[in-house]
């Protein structure tokens, strides 16, 4: 019996970052099916893992999830390097957290990212567009894959590596 298996596991870093309380926590919540209802501000930096194919190819996207509070401003932003992705979040019912996407692009732009950004408004709470938003980044980043690595295994070090690229069997 023929059995079809990815080729390849490809490591994706993401980031999402934006005010405190706008969402982050909850949009990847739900984007990795984790029921966790708590809502307790992130403390630091925290990450998740979800695997996804595109074509024949295995992609393991390690999101980290960034504190919006101001007293990790310069801890959240120190994640931010060596990402192929940012997902951006503001509240919509919050004008200041939509101002200081500007704030939190300059940090991103310091590190040579182009705008060009695709837009999509979601509800963590209805689940409302929470996959789009994610297959449409992945996809751009694997339609531009030379940048990423193969996943090799599953360690993180916080300490060291602040998300360097490594990983995948899982
Ligand atoms: N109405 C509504 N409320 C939401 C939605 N997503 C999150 N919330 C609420 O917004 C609050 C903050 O959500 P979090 O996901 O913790 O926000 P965060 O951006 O991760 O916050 P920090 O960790 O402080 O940076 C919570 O009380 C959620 O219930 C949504 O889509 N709709």
């Amino acid at each position: 019996m023929a059995h079809s298996y990815p080729l390849k596991c490809l490591l994706v870093k993401l980031v999402m970052a934006g005010d405190s309380s706008v969402g982050k926590t909850s949009i990847l919540r739900r984007y990795v099916d984790d029921p966790d209802p708590s809502f307790i501000a992130t403390i630091g930096i925290d990450f998740k893992i979800k695997t996804v194919t595109i074509d024949e190819t295995m992609l393991k996207l390690q999101i980290w999830d960034t504190a919006g509070q101001e007293r990790f401003h310069t801890l959240s932003v120190s994640y931010f390097r060596g990402a192929q992705g940012f997902v951006l979040v503001y509240d919509i019912t919050n004008s200041d957290s939509f101002k200081n996407i500007e704030y939190w692009m300059k940090d991103i732009l310091k590190l040579a990212w182009e705008y060009g950004i695709p837009f999509f408004e979601t509800s963590a709470k209805t689940n409302i567009n929470i996959d789009q938003a994610f297959s449409t980044l992945v996809e751009t980043i694997y339609s531009k894959k030379a940048s990423l690595q193969l996943a090799t295994d599953d360690t993180v070090n916080l300490r060291e590596s602040k998300g360097k690229d490594s990983c995948c069997n899982t």
